[in-house]
Formats: structure tokens, C-alpha cells, sequence
């Protein structure tokens, strides 16, 4: 039992009980005012349907759009894909022949061939980044030159390791196929045909794969004994090699050409874009919520088709006898049915689209759905003739549903990074879903049948893949509204620099979201800062002052908006790569490292430019000339400083960078009066040197001394932007932040 308060500090407990529960209410009041933000901030994005790109335009026959790009590339590339699906066929047609000639288990070939998923990963990432930024002919040319030497490779192997290690280069050279194909299809052809294009790409490889398994059986059969298996492969590195030689001559298109021209009606170039990190593309990707989606969806069906074709071929040997002449015509027969929707899906598609975007998407999805009651009638059937005609609808369906995957992803995807965007699909397709469901489907073949691995991994799979998809086209809008405002802001932006190209900021934030995580923070942040000015950013605390230092230095990547230095946009530039350019960041609290000597701290700072000795120690001698308090400390521990001089390190570090935007987090946080002083008459002098600074500050008066303009943040919004003097005068912004604060 508690004894009883005395009347005094039953009353003080009552104004804290009440204080604490007032401060719970204004938080939670704060909390739910973001929320609403939030919620306004991703309704208002969503477009009237005929601003989105592709949507209402003009109806092109297929003819005409392959004429609008020449129909070379589309040629090309669809035989590269054609090869592609022949090499897959090769593998599953002659699993089980490979399988005796090397004295594998089922479950080992089932790895062997469906693993190539995750090497064919391993080179999507590069791939993807190549695409982005260089020519995409040479990247496609390269690679079917690899792809046709490792095919060769397959042919010879002479075990069961040199096998998987040629199948390993097989996946690495195929990677090229969903990033740099789909970017260069997506640049060269119009929006309205890309759903029909999608369904001729996928034709023509269904046709390689249609024919394949009755060209392979075919060869093997013809050649015979043990080593027949080889020869398929051999036969197919040279045509191979011809068509990559092709690639190289191809035309390289206009990025995103297609989306302004649909949305702007002209086309904005950027002569010299900006290297993209792959960190920043990807944080960006994943906010595409119809992207993340609909990837996820694909990945989960990954889960069992990759595995499907070897699953039923092993299925047909041995339970149904089947020999590979056999298997190679019932093959033919089953991805021939999947022609049967190609013709349809495109054009329904490309109608779809051009009138509502989500009912292009929500279509895949209720294709999908039915597959999965047609899998286990197919597994049930008593012979190979009944197994092979029962899967097929399943076949037709998903085939056009994986065949609109290309068309979606070109959509949602900005243009610049169409590479990376289909690298990370990918990712999720073919490593996750191929992969994880080779591993699955290996052991519980080997444990039970093929038939058992098929039922258990492939009905859940496809449910989730249909939902996810149909959920996905609720998103696609808002997505498509956000392309079409990027695109708008770049065509503004040059129109700006072209009007008045003297007077293009240093620093330019525009319409910038951010998020950690599924909370948003900033909303539609913008401000600009010219050369040589000192731009303060204040704000109450949690405004978010801080993360706009970050998402303008590279350390966070917005979900929406533009950053530019010097009018060149850096929004997915890497952070050292920004500061190469001349950006850089002081950040708040500690900046040193305390175990280190004041020399050591400096040459730590030195470190990118320790090539070049004269540039390096003018640096020193610049530095050390600012700080003449630390010229005399060299030698002492950066820990053994007081505050104020470990500020001084801290910001003489940043100063080696020779930095052209210096972003300051908290110059003046916990320092002594007297010590501000001295930082602010650094300030000064960085300023006469016509530095350009952005400096979050809590408090006004240091921010009027040194800032010629200020930001005022409340609750992550731009609430005033003007000269800090005006801020001052505002009573509402000002006095109860600050001038409070610092009276208290
Ligand atoms: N790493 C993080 N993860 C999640 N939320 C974060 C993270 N960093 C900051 N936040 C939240 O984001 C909002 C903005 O924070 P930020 O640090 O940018 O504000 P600030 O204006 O710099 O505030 P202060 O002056 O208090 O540092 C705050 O609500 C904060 O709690």
C-alpha cells in the first residue's frame, strides 16, 4: 500500500500529472496535423488522366511506331531474346540427358539450371547501371558477344562445375535483357505501342522457346550418345555472336524522348547529366508504390515458374516415360499455345492504357488469378498428352501477363533511371523469386516428386503474385502524376536558366517530400541560394532543418522534388560525389575524431586530395591560416580541445574539401558566447571570400548577424522565405521561437 501525499505535493504532482498530459495532447495533436499533411500532400499528386503520359494520345498502329524508331532496334533486340529463350530451352529440354552424362541428382540439375536466376541478378545491377549512363548499343553489344562465348562454354563443359560456372556466365550476359533492352525500347518506340511491342518481344522468344525444345530434342537426337546434348549449344553461340555485332551499330535514342513529348510536347535534353548513385536510385524506386508492388507480385510468382519448365520435363520422364524427342514435341506444343494470347494481350493493353492507366495494370492481375486453379487439375492428369493440353491455358495466361511487365515497369519508372528500375526488378524476380524458389522446389523434389514441389510452392505463389498486381493499379496514377510534375519542372527549369542564364542559383531546392520511412517530414521544401549569399534555415525543433541539409548533401534521397548545383540537377548524385562538385556538409555535434591529433584530423580531411601535394598543402597553409588557434594545437589530441576549438577543427576540416556550398548543422549549439564570436568571425571572412553557406541556426540573432536571407521551417513546410531582417519583424514566426527562447 502507498502512503498518502502531503497537500503540497499532491498539488505540484497534479500541475506535472497535468502538464505531462498537456504536452501528450499537443503531441499528439502535432502527430495527427503531419498525418493530415501527409495524406493531403499523396492525394494532391494524382493528375486528371489525360495529363499523364501516353494516356489520350493519338492511336498508332504497331506499324507506325516501329516506324517512329526504326524498326532495327525492335529486330535486334527481339532476336537477342529469341537466343536467350533458346539457351533456357536448351537447359530444360536436356536436363535429364545432362543430368545422367554428369550423374547429378534431380535436384541438383533443377539447381544448376533455375540458379542461373541468380546470376543473371548479379549482372543486373551493372547492367542496369551501364544503361543509365553510357550508350546502350555498346552495353547490348558487349553483352551478346559474352553471351555467345559462354553458351560455347556450355557445350564443352567437361563436369558438372564447369557447367554451372559457364551457366554462371550465361546469367551474368543475359542480365542485359530487362534493364538495357527495356530502357532502349522504352527511348526509341512511342508510349502508345509499348504494350504491343512487350507482346511481339515475348512472341518472338515464345516462338524460340516453342520451337527450341523440338530443335534441341531434335539435335540431340540426331547426334546422339552421350555427348549429344552438346551440340545444341554449339549450334547456338554463332548465330548468336552475329546478331550481338548487330547491336553495336544500332542507334542510341533520346532519353525519355517518348514521356515529354506525351506530356510537355516537346523534348527538354540534358546535355550533361549527372552520374546517379545506385543507393539514391533505389531509395527513390522503392516510393514508386505501383513499381514496388507489382515487382513484388512477379517476384512471389517467380517463386515457381522459373522452376516450372525443368519440374515438368523431369515429371515427364519419369512418370510419364516421356524420351526427350517426346518431351521436345510436347514442349513445342505447350509454349506454342502461349502465341495464343500474344496477339490480343498487346493491343488490349496499349487500348487500356491509353484510357486508364490502372485498368492496363488490374488487367495482368485477373490473368494471373485463374493459373492457379489450373495448376493443380494439371498436375492430377493420368498421361503426358492430357498434362501437356490441361496446362496450357495457364501457359497463355501468365505468358501475356510476364509479357506486360516491361510495358508497366517503362511507365512508372523515371527516364533516368529506367536501367536500375528494371535491375531491382530483377533483383526481386529472378534472385528472390527464381532463386528461392529453386531452392525450395530442389528439396521438396528430391524429398517427395516434382508434382508435390509444383502444388506446394506454385498455388500460393500465384494468388499472392495476382493480388499484388491488381493491388498495385491502384497506385499507378499517383505514380504517373508524379512524372509528369518532374517532367513539367525540368521544362520550367530550362526555360528559366534560357531567360536568364547569368542568374542560375548556386543551390536550388525545389518541390522536395521526404520520408523516413513511412513517415513524411519535409513537404514540398523549396528555396534557392545564389552565389555568395549566406542563407539561414530556422525553424522550431523537429522541422525538419536538418534532413533538408541531408537530402541536399546526398545523405538522404527525397521521395519527391529536385536538387541543382550550378543548374545541373544532383537529386540521385552519390554524397562524395557531390563532393567533388563542391557541396559539403558540417554536420551537428561532433565532427572530429578525438583520438587523433589536430594534423592527423586535418590530413584526414586532406585524404581525397593526397595526390596532389601543392594543391594539398595550400590547403593546410589556408586553413591554418583561418584557425591560428589550432596552427598552435597541432599536435594535441582533437578530445583534449575545448568545445569551441573542436567546432573550429570540425569546420577547418570542411574547409580542406575547398567547398563551393558549405552546409553548416548547428554552428553555434552549446558553445560559450565568447567562442561564437570567434566562429562568427570566420563566417565573415568565408563570406568576403565569397563563399556560398547555408546555416541551420537555433538562434535569430546569430542568424541576422551573418544570414542575408533566411527559411523559416515549422512542422517540415516553408513558412517565410526573405531577408532575415523581415523575419525578424514577424512576430508570429519569430518571437515565440526564439527570441523566447533566448529570453528564458
Ligand atoms: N533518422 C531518423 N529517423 C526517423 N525520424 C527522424 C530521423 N531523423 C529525424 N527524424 C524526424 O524527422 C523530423 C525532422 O527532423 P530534423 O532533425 O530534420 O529536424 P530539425 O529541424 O533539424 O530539428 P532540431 O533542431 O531539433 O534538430 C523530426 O520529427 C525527427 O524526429
Amino acid at each position: 500500500m502507498t502512503a498518502p501525499l502531503p497537500p503540497v505535493e499532491r498539488e505540484s504532482a497534479r500541475t506535472a500529472g497535468a502538464s505531462a498530459a498537456g504536452l501528450a495532447a499537443g503531441l499528439v495533436d502535432a502527430e495527427a496535423e503531419r498525418q493530415a499533411h501527409q495524406a493531403a500532400a499523396q492525394r494532391q499528386v494524382v493528375f486528371a488522366d489525360d495529363l499523364l503520359p501516353g494516356v489520350g494520345d493519338a492511336q498508332l498502329t504497331l506499324r507506325e511506331g516501329l516506324a517512329a524508331g526504326g524498326s532495327a532496334t525492335f529486330v535486334t533486340l527481339a532476336l537477342l531474346a529469341a537466343m536467350d529463350e533458346l539457351e533456357s530451352a536448351t537447359l530444360s529440354v536436356l536436363a535429364p540427358d545432362i543430368r545422367d552424362a554428369f550423374g547429378m541428382s534431380d535436384g541438383a540439375i533443377v539447381f544448376i539450371s533455375a540458379a542461373s536466376g541468380a546470376f543473371l541478378v548479379l549482372g543486373a545491377l551493372p547492367m542496369g547501371w551501364l544503361a543509365d549512363r553510357f550508350r546502350r548499343n555498346r552495353v547490348i553489344g558487349w553483352a551478346g558477344v559474352a553471351f555467345s562465348a559462354m553458351v560455347f562454354a556450355c557445350g564443352m563443359a567437361a563436369s558438372a562445375f564447369l557447367l554451372f560456372l559457364a551457366r554462371f556466365g550465361v546469367g551474368i550476359a543475359k542480365s542485359s535483357t530487362l534493364p538495357v533492352h527495356g530502357s532502349m525500347i522504352a527511348d526509341t518506340y512511342p508510349i502508345g505501342v509499348r504494350g504491343r511491342l512487350g507482346a511481339v518481344n515475348a512472341g518472338a522468344a515464345r516462338v524460340a522457346g516453342a520451337l527450341s525444345p523440338l530443335i534441341v530434342g531434335g539435335v540431340a537426337t540426331l547426334v546422339g550418345g552421350a555427348n549429344g546434348w552438346r551440340w545444341p549449344f554449339f549450334l547456338l553461340g554463332l548465330p548468336a555472336l552475329a546478331v550481338a555485332l548487330c547491336a553495336f551499330r544500332l542507334p542510341e535514342p533520346k532519353r525519355g524522348q517518348h514521356e515529354m513529348k506525351s506530356v510537355l510536347g516537346e523534348v527538354v535534353e540534358d546535355d550533361r547529366p549527372m552520374p546517379i548513385s545506385v543507393e539514391a536510385a533505389f531509395a527513390r524506386l522503392m516510393r514508386i508504390r505501383s513499381l514496388r508492388t507489382t515487382i513484388m507480385a512477379f517476384a512471389a510468382m517467380g517463386f515457381s515458374l522459373f522452376t516450372g519448365a525443368i519440374l515438368t520435363n523431369l515429371w515427364l520422364e519419369d512418370h510419364f516415360g516421356a524420351s526427350s524427342f517426346q518431351r521436345g514435341v510436347l514442349g513445342t506444343v505447350g509454349g506454342a499455345s502461349m502465341l495464343v494470347a500474344l496477339p490480343f494481350i498487346g493491343p488490349r493493353y496499349d487500348r487500356l492504357y491509353r484510357r486508364d492507366p490502372a485498368r492496363a495494370l488490374a488487367l495482368l492481375g485477373y490473368l494471373i488469378l485463374p493459373c492457379a486453379v489450373f495448376l493443380p487439375v494439371q498436375w492430377a492428369m493420368p498421361n503426358a498428352i492430357a498434362f501437356t493440353a490441361v496446362g496450357i491455358p495457364a501457359s497463355i495466361l501468365m505468358s501475356a501477363a510476364f509479357a506486360m511487365v516491361g510495358p508497366v515497369l517503362s511507365s512508372v519508372v523515371p527516364y533516368r533511371l529506367r536501367g536500375l528500375g528494371s535491375a531491382l526488378s530483377a533483383i526481386y524476380i529472378f534472385f528472390i523469386g527464381a532463386t528461392g524458389g529453386a531452392l525450395i522446389s530442389a528439396l521438396i523434389s528430391n524429398a517427395y516428386d516434382p508434382r508435390v514441389a509444383m502444388l506446394v510452392v506454385g498455388v500460393p505463389a500465384t494468388l499472392i503474385g495476382g493480388y499484388l498486381v491488381v493491388r498495385s493499379s491502384t497506385f499507378i496514377k499517383g505514380d504517373l502524376s508524379m512524372v509528369v510534375q518532374e517532367l513539367r519542372e525540368e521544362l520550367e527549369e530550362r526555360d528559366r536558366q534560357a531567360d536568364d542564364p547569368d542568374n542560375i542559383p548556386v543551390l536550388q531546392v525545389n518541390n522536395i517530400d521526404f520520408s523516413y520511412g513511412h513517415v513524411q517530414v519535409l513537404f514540398d521544401v523549396a528555396f534557392d541560394v545564389r552565389r555568395g549569399e549566406t542563407l539561414a534555415l530556422l525553424g522550431t525543433n523537429g522541422a525538419g532543418k536538418s534532413t533538408i541539409l541531408k537530402v541536399i548533401c546526398g545523405l538522404g534521397t527525397p521521395s519527391r522534388g529536385v536538387v541543382r548545383l550550378n543548374g545541373r540537377t544532383v537529386t540521385y548524385v552519390a554524397p562524395e560525389q557531390r563532393g567533388r562538385y563542391g557541396i559539403h556538409l558540417l554536420p551537428g555535434g561532433k565532427g572530429v575524431f578525438p583520438d587523433m591529433t589536430v594534423r592527423e584530423n586535418l590530413e584526414m580531411a586532406a585524404f581525397r586530395i593526397r595526390r596532389d601535394a601543392a594543391h594539398r598543402e595550400r590547403r593546410f597553409a589556408h586553413v591554418l591560416d583561418l584557425f591560428p588557434d589550432l596552427s598552435d594545437r597541432q599536435t594535441q589530441t582533437a578530445g583534449s580541445l575545448s568545445g569551441g576549438q573542436q567546432q573550429m577543427l570540425a569546420l577547418a576540416m570542411v574547409l580542406m574539401h575547398d567547398p563551393e556550398v558549405l552546409l553548416i548543422d548547428e554552428l553555434s549549439l552549446g558553445l560559450a558566447p565568447v567562442v561564437v564570436q570567434d566562429l562568427l568571425a570566420i563566417i565573415e571572412r568565408l563570406k568576403a571570400d565569397g563563399l556560398t553557406i547555408v546555416v541551420v541556426e537555433q538562434s535569430l540573432n546569430i542568424a541576422l548577424s551573418i544570414a542575408d536571407r533566411a527559411v523559416f521551417l515549422e512542422k517540415g513546410q516553408v513558412r517565410f522565405t526573405g531577408p532575415t531582417r523581415e523575419l525578424a519583424e514577424r512576430d508570429d514566426l519569430a518571437r515565440a521561437v526564439f527570441l523566447g527562447k533566448e529570453g528564458g
